[in-house]
């Protein structure tokens, strides 16, 4: 399975960049970093309308290469003018093409709340995200233990970076409730055979509760798509793809967040 390969791949990235870079000198900057307050985040996805993540990145395991030119600040940029609430920037090489480096030029060129998009694990990998200025780390229930998900929240909480704890079905759900997560996104993508259907968001919208918020992850390619989550009750949307292959995201964006 995919994820497998992903985990893998991460694992062996993250002891090569800790041998490089040890965990003590990546505590120290992760510490200079501003304070900042995971619950602010929460508040702002739990408030009325769906909130749009927008995604920078240039590729996928099921779709290949997604854009050949990729201005990944200048996408941000345009993210952050249009009024997403959140930007997601993928940090992982192999799979997603994906750079800490560009998470790193768009926090400090754009202040909206930036989504390290990893696949986070080890503590490592959330002081990298303070570090480099993100504001939200993706924890996913398929690849840690419940100890693990229990723990590195609590460290995000300590960082005051807010996480999208990923859950795919009612057990993870349960997994991701107990740990304490105050953000579930649910994926829309079958990651076995990457077929996408809202009918997971659908489901397992009414097993989270409404102090919790609700991330509808994938599949986006419509404003009325927006429009079918928005009437489940989604307090947020994370689109990629279609984001990064239109012509006009400001237009798709504004249209996603005029829906109540
Ligand atoms: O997109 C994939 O192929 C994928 C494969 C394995 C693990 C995760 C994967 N996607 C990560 C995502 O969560 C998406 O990038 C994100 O939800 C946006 O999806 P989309 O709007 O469909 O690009």
């Amino acid at each position: 399975m995919i994820l497998d390969d992903l985990v893998s791949a991460t694992s062996d990235r993250i002891n090569l960049e800790m041998q490089q870079t040890p965990l003590a000198t990546v505590k120290q900057a992760a510490l200079k970093q501003p304070k900042t307050n995971a619950q602010d985040i929460y508040d702002r996805f739990l408030s009325t309308g769906v909130h749009v993540i927008g995604e920078v990145k240039k590729a996928s395991p099921s779709k290949g290469i997604i854009v050949n030119d990729f201005p990944y600040l200048e996408i941000a940029e345009q993210y952050s003018a249009a009024g997403v609430t959140a930007i997601s920037v993928l940090t992982e090489p192999d799979y997603f093409k994906g750079d800490l480096k560009y998470l790193q030029t768009i926090t400090e060129h754009v202040d909206t709340p930036v989504l390290r998009k990893d696949f986070t694990i080890d503590p490592y990998m959330i002081y990298q995200a303070k570090a480099s200025g993100a504001k939200i780390i993706l924890l996913i229930v398929a690849i840690l233990t419940p100890e693990q998900l229990s723990a590195y929240l609590k460290l995000a909480h300590q960082l005051g970076l807010a996480a999208i704890v990923e859950a795919h079905d009612e057990a993870e759900i349960k997994v991701a409730l107990n740990a304490g997560a105050k953000m579930i996104g649910v994926n829309n993508r079958n990651l076995k055979n990457f077929t996408v259907s809202f009918e997971n968001s659908i489901k397992l919208r009414p097993l989270v509760p409404k102090s919790v918020a609700f991330i509808a992850e994938s599949g986006v390619k419509t404003v009325a798509d927006v429009q079918k989550l928005a009437e489940i009750g989604v307090n947020g949307v994370l689109i990629g793809e279609t984001l990064m292959r239109s012509n006009n995201k400001a237009a798709f964006i504004e249209a996603a967040q005029e829906i109540d």
